[in-house]
């Protein structure tokens, strides 16, 4: 049976914006009533448009910001700030740029109070680099890696931690394409490897679809859950490309109609003008990074 590894209830977040000479400050919410949960070694991930709150959502589960008003909880306890229970990983990699490589994963070890000693901590340092394939970058600098290598060091020293829940504030959003998707199927492979539960932030349709057991679809001004989309998808024969099964397709469509507001098309076939979606439609969304995907700010 699954169990609510995080729950959150009907959370509000209402910041202060500070106002100046000219301007009177005045309040702003950023999220209303959102509820959602996530289950045990779950990989749950979440799409909205820029400003829809997913950032937010992520700090208040992190432990970094506190609800106006609702709650959330962690294993059926009100959470109190951060915690190792909790690892997070941003978009940008806050690597330590004087440390190398293996070095920023054993000061994460230390800190983490693993490893009795300097050279254990070494020894798991380097375990973790090989899970992430970096074990030949270990004396490296941060300045000397790629933008996915420095990624990898991030997932790898948020791991170091052995969390119980991992939050990704969209880790690979600075990524090139191939290096995204390779990173992706990675990260696949460490979840499933390590029963992590995975919280996961992204702006792209296609990555949400691709990492997610459950898609949860929030709207904006204020934010809130619009839908959260099932991703029950089977397995597809060794050798095929998973974002082409027919089952793909549809969540991907599913999820892209929900966040552009068509999914009352979807859902009312009366006037079979309104819902006729082209086929042309289909493959703009189709690009393998998902960048086609990327919503501005005030879309209209
Ligand atoms: N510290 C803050 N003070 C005031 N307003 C804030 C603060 N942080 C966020 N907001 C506001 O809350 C809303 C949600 O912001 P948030 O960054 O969570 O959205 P997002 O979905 O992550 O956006 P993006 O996709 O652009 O990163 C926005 O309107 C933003 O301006």
């Amino acid at each position: 049976m699954t169990s609510a590894k995080i729950r959150v209830s009907d959370v509000n977040k209402i910041f202060e914006v500070p106002g100046s000479r000219r301007v009177p400050g005045h309040l702003a919410t950023a999220v209303e009533g959102v509820d959602f949960d996530v289950h045990d070694g779950e990989f749950v991930t979440m799409v909205g448009p820029s400003g829809s709150g997913k950032t937010t959502i992520l700090d208040l589960v992190a432990g970094l910001t506190t609800p106006t008003s609702g709650s959330i909880l962690v294993d059926g306890t009100p959470i109190n700030g951060p915690g190792r229970d909790r690892g997070v990983v941003f978009q940008q990699y806050a690597l330590l740029p004087w440390k190398s490589t293996l070095d920023n994963i054993v000061f994460a070890l230390k800190a983490a109070g693993r490893g009795r000693h300097r050279a254990e901590r070494r020894r798991l340092a380097r375990e973790y680099l090989e899970l992430v394939g970096l074990k030949d970058y270990a004396n490296r600098y941060p300045h000397q890696l790629s933008g996915g290598m420095k990624q990898r060091v991030a997932i790898a020293r948020s791991l170091s931690y052995q969390p119980e829940i991992l939050l990704m504030d969209e880790p690979f959003g600075a990524l090139d394409a191939q290096t995204r998707e390779l990173l992706q199927s990675e990260l696949l492979r460490l979840w499933k490897s390590t029963g992590t539960t995975v919280l996961f932030i992204t702006h792209s349709v296609e990555e949400a679809v691709y990492l997610g057991q459950r898609v949860v679809v929030l709207e904006a001004r204020p934010g809130r859950v619009k839908a959260v989309v099932d991703v029950d998808r089977p397995e597809p024969p060794a050798g095929t490309d998973p974002r082409s099964t027919p089952e793909f397709i549809t969540h991907r469509r599913r999820v892209w109609e929900l966040l552009h507001g068509r999914d009352h098309l979807a859902e009312a076939p009366e006037d079979p003008d309104a819902h006729h979606v082209p086929a042309t439609h289909d493959l703009s969304i189709a690009g393998p990074t998902g960048d086609a995907h990327r919503l501005e700010r005030n879309p209209s």
